[in-house]
């Protein structure tokens, strides 16, 4: 374990000022058994960005299974870790997060979640154990994925477009460039140090994709923007998903779905295990607002692109930056949604 003197933390670039805030009870929580949920679903998108969904049908015995693979793994030495890495783009990575400079309280795994084909590199990511951890992987992103398209179906049908299949034919495609990440957050002791500031895990960021989905173990330190700025803790719920609206999912809707900036502080005391699954669609996906959801008259706010020029442009930024603004066209008027 990394110890950090007073004088070596205040040094680190992570410290920040982060108000303290009390977790809040606003975050919508979807029954996805209840009849009504395709209304709650694109309330929640177009309110929040995010939201919480129970009764999901994922076993639970996916999920543990597959912490503890991952905390087998995070506990192995660091070289062993190392031999996994760099994420160029799959693969261990330790603090650096992207190419640009990014850093982060972290480690992770950073996978691709739409081929079940293992090359020599990925086996060697799955640590001591690659069969087992392997297995657990695909069990478990098979199931979220599963629940991710039951959820984009459900937004159709609350959006009233047709096919109900329009978005989660994107991350059922063969072609589907969805990735899959586990996320480590180890304890930082010396937080308490630092009298109120904290260390940033994950800095703020949109993801680029359609949808993110996330479970946690049961450590705070995730936290979303709302639409006035401020920034909110999110309370952790290990048995259910988290759901994030993605920047693509945002384009499609011309707006009216918001992606959420969100971000993970570094708990002092527990370590925090996250595991997302990030759906996205094939490369050569042409990324615009679908036609059915536009009102006579109203114009895209974006120029076109496919999801490989977003991609391409996305991981060339830094993680706080506004990714969609270089696809913003000028002096189009926004609807009051
Ligand atoms: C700084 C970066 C990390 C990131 C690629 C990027 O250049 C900007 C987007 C980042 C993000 C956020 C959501 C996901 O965690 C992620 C895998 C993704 O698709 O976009 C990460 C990228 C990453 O960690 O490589
Ligand atoms: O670890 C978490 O809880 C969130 C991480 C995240 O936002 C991401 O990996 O994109
Ligand atoms: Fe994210």
């Amino acid at each position: 374990m990394v110890v950090l003197s007073k004088p070596a933390l205040e040094q680190f670039s992570l410290i920040r000022s982060c108000k303290a805030t009390s977790f809040f009870s606003g975050i919508p929580i979807i029954d996805l058994s209840k009849p009504n949920s395709n209304t709650l679903l694109v309330k929640a998108c177009e309110e929040f960005g995010f939201f919480k969904v129970i009764n999901h049908g994922v076993p639970t015995q996916f999920m543990t299974r597959l912490e503890s693979e991952a905390l087998k793994f995070f506990s192995l030495p660091q070289f062993e870790k190392e031999q996994a890495g760099p994420p160029d783009p799959f693969g261990y990575g330790n603090k650096r997060i992207g190419l640009n400079g990014d850093v982060g309280w972290i480690e992770y795994l950073l996978l691709t979640a739409n081929s079940e084909f293992i090359s020599q590199k990925s086996l060697s990511i799955f640590g001591e154990n690659p069969e087992i951890f392997h297995s657990a992987v695909n069990d478990y992103i098979s199931a979220v994925r599963m629940m991710a398209c039951e959820v984009l179906e459900l937004l159709a049908d609350g959006l009233e477009i047709l096919p109900k299949n329009v978005f989660s034919k994107l991350l059922m495609d063969e072609e589907s460039d969805s990735v899959f990440r586990l996320n480590h957050y180890p304890p930082c002791p010396d937080l308490q140090a630092l009298s109120g500031r904290n260390l940033i895990g994950f800095g703020e960021h949109t993801d680029p994709q359609i949808i993110s989905v996330l479970r946690s173990n049961s450590t705070s330190g995730l936290q979303i923007s709302l639409k006035d700025g401020s920034w909110v803790s999110v309370p952790p719920d290990q048995n259910s998903f988290f759901i994030i609206v993605g920047d693509s999912l945002q384009v499609m809707t011309n707006g009216r779905f918001k992606s959420v900036r969100h971000r993970v502080l570094a708990n002092s005391l527990k370590s925090r295990v996250s595991m997302i699954y990030f759906g996205g669609p094939p490369l050569s996906e042409r990324i615009a607002p679908l036609a059915s959801l536009m009102e006579e008259g109203e114009e895209s706010l974006y120029r076109e692109f496919t999801w490989c020029e977003y991609k391409r442009s996305a991981y060339k930024s830094r993680l706080a930056d506004n990714r969609l603004g270089h696809f913003e066209k000028m002096g189009v008027l926004k609807a009051p949604f």
